[in-house]
């Protein structure tokens, strides 16, 4: 079977959800399709304002578990002359996927993050992603996502399978280092608190 027809995450180990998993859930209080998400933390690489070389994505509700966003290649994202790094396109990824997470409202950490590059984005090119949740089953949550090159109809540059697991917020506030968790947790805007670890405010 050809990768154009092999469906999300069949046949790669931990990627394909097991036959009793069940179909995601909007959760109610999701925010309306078409409604930005904002940034979950302001210092998050992937979405914060105050990462000045961050990919500053932005994410958007999409319909059911589904979300979009869109990233453009700034000089600081390089690896090869004028194109895009990997890692900064699979951090794109990742960011866009871990958003699912707060249409489901459980707070999630990427397991496993499996990526095709298909073909390299240059400097200055906006990346529109997409991504849904396919699956969840206990608290493996499993999605797929991929990127598309100049607008939503573009050529697909990237995409990924990915296994997100759900934690407790403890996953964070007993792994981070205490000045940024205590500064997280201090902030007087509770919803801001909420959404740095993407919990139920
Ligand atoms: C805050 C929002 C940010 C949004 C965007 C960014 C998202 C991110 O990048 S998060 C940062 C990157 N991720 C991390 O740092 C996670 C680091 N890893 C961990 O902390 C742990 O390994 C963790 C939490 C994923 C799993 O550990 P633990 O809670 O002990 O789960 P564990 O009991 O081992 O596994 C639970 C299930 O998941 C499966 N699983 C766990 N890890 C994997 C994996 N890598 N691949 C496949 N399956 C896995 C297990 O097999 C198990 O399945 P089953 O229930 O069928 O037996």
């Amino acid at each position: 079977m050809s990768a154009a027809t092999t469906p999300p995450g069949a046949g790669r180990p931990g990627l394909t959800p097991p036959s009793d998993a069940a179909a995601p859930v909007r959760h109610p209080d999701a925010p309306a399709p078409g409604e930005l998400l904002g940034a979950h933390y302001d210092q998050c690489f992937g979405c914060g304002d105050s990462q000045p070389h961050g990919l500053h994505l932005a994410a958007r509700a999409g319909e059911g578990v589904s979300v979009t966003a869109e990233f453009t290649v700034q000089p600081a994202h390089q690896g090869a002359p004028g194109l895009a790094h990997g890692g900064v396109l699979v951090s794109a990824l990742d960011e866009t996927l871990g958003s699912l997470s707060w249409l489901l409202r459980v707070i999630a950490v990427t397991g496993r993050l499996e990526t095709d590059f298909v073909r390299p984005v240059p400097v200055g090119a906006t990346l529109h992603l997409s991504a849904r949740c396919t699956a969840v089953a206990g608290r493996k949550i499993y999605s797929s996502a991929e990127g598309r090159i100049g607008g939503p109809e573009g050529p697909v540059a990237v995409r990924a399978d990915a296994l997100f697991i759900e934690v407790k917020l403890d996953h964070f506030t007993a792994n981070g280092r205490p000045e940024e968790i205590r500064a997280a947790m201090d902030d007087p805007d509770q919803v801001k608190v909420a959404r740095a670890f993407e919990v139920n405010p």
